[in-house]
């Protein structure tokens, strides 16, 4: 695969702080590259070293080139803070922006795109959260460009925003656009890129395939059973402890969740509510940027519930 985007021992310090500390990527003709790592691990800082918006040491080649040397016509970039003229309409600032350049696209096909016809004529001021993001995120498409890199490009967008944004960035990456995103969000990751790199401090600490990732670094699959019996009361062959008033059963494959269920009524211990999940991105991430580890337990179900689902989603239609 081609390198669209070539970065060698990136670093860029604030004072005292070192926001980058020696990060090397690649990033390959049409693909997709996420970004995440926890607040303040040196995501945005990277990302405007990639765009040359910020001075750093190191080299970044973007088509081959200085990034501050590339025909912007060919970028389009979503900083994380983005603060456009508030009383101008979403339709009046995508056409404005279109403006800045000679081959622009079509102001009202880039709203349609980012969910936004029925608010084309609203101020800016007066869009939702998600509906401004939204119109940001149009900001940057534009002028059709061939290499996107979006800050939190979901952040603030509801659940059902998100997915068609997610839609939008998959038909752009099969249309052969690369994509250089961060996120917080792992569904995120996990469902839209090729690769994910993990940054912790300032390095990469790991950058593979998001199934690669899991597979190596996720862990075991987990029956949280919630339940008030001891681990020691039940009959079964797989480590179990308590975590947060939860029986964690670990490394149960699906087919012998009767197994667990019947080694409960063995012991004659009631249980409210059993969830199965494999590990995912978000296991990845508090194993290798640190944390304080998943939650089970009362109130923690319905979360495990929507992650197994959103998971189920990702995988279904990845
Ligand atoms: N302009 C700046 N001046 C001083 N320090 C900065 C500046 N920009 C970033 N930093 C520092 O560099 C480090 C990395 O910040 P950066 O914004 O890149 O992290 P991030 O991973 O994007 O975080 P978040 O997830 O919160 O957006 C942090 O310690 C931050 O305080």
């Amino acid at each position: 695969m081609t390198a669209t985007l070539v970065a060698e021992d990136v670093r860029r310090t604030y004072g005292d702080t070192v926001a980058l500390d020696g990060v090397s990527l690649s990033v390959g003709a049409g693909e997709v590259f996420a970004l995440v790592g926890p607040n303040g691990a040196g995501k945005t800082t990277l990302v405007r070293a990639l765009t040359g918006t910020t001075d750093a040491e190191g080299s970044v080649t973007v088509f081959g080139t200085d990034p501050r040397q590339v025909d912007r016509e060919r970028i389009g970039l979503l900083p994380q803070a983005f603060d456009p003229p508030a009383r101008l309409t979403a339709r009046e600032l995508l056409t404005y922006y279109a403006g800045l350049y000679d081959d622009s696209r079509d102001a009202d096909a880039v709203l349609a795109d980012v969910g936004l016809t029925e608010a084309a004529d609203t101020w800016y001021e007066n869009l939702s959260g998600g509906q401004q993001r939204r119109t940001c995120v149009g900001a940057t498409l534009v002028n059709d460009p061939d290499l996107l890199f979006l800050d939190e490009p979901t952040t603030g967008i509801d659940p059902a925003g998100r997915r068609s944004l997610w839609d939008l960035l998959e038909s752009l990456a099969a249309g052969g656009t690369t994509i250089v995103l961060t996120t917080h969000d792992m569904a995120e990751a996990h469902r839209l890129a090729d690769r994910v790199g993990l940054l912790a401090d300032g390095r990469l600490v790991a950058v593979d395939d998001p199934d690669a990732l899991v597979a190596e670094y996720g862990g075991e699959s987990r029956l949280v059973v919630e339940t008030d019996a001891e681990p020691a009361a039940l009959d079964l062959s797989y480590p179990v402890e308590r975590s947060d008033g939860a029986l964690v059963v670990s490394d149960v494959p699906p087919e012998a969740i009767g197994d667990v269920v019947d080694a409960l009524d063995a012991a004659g211990a009631s249980y409210d509510a059993l969830s199965w999940s494999e590990p995912d991105l978000e296991d990845v991430y508090l194993q290798l940027a640190g944390g304080a580890g998943r939650e089970y337990g009362h109130g923690a179900g319905a979360r495990e519930g929507e992650r197994s689902s959103g998971r189920a989603t990702a995988e279904g239609e990845r």
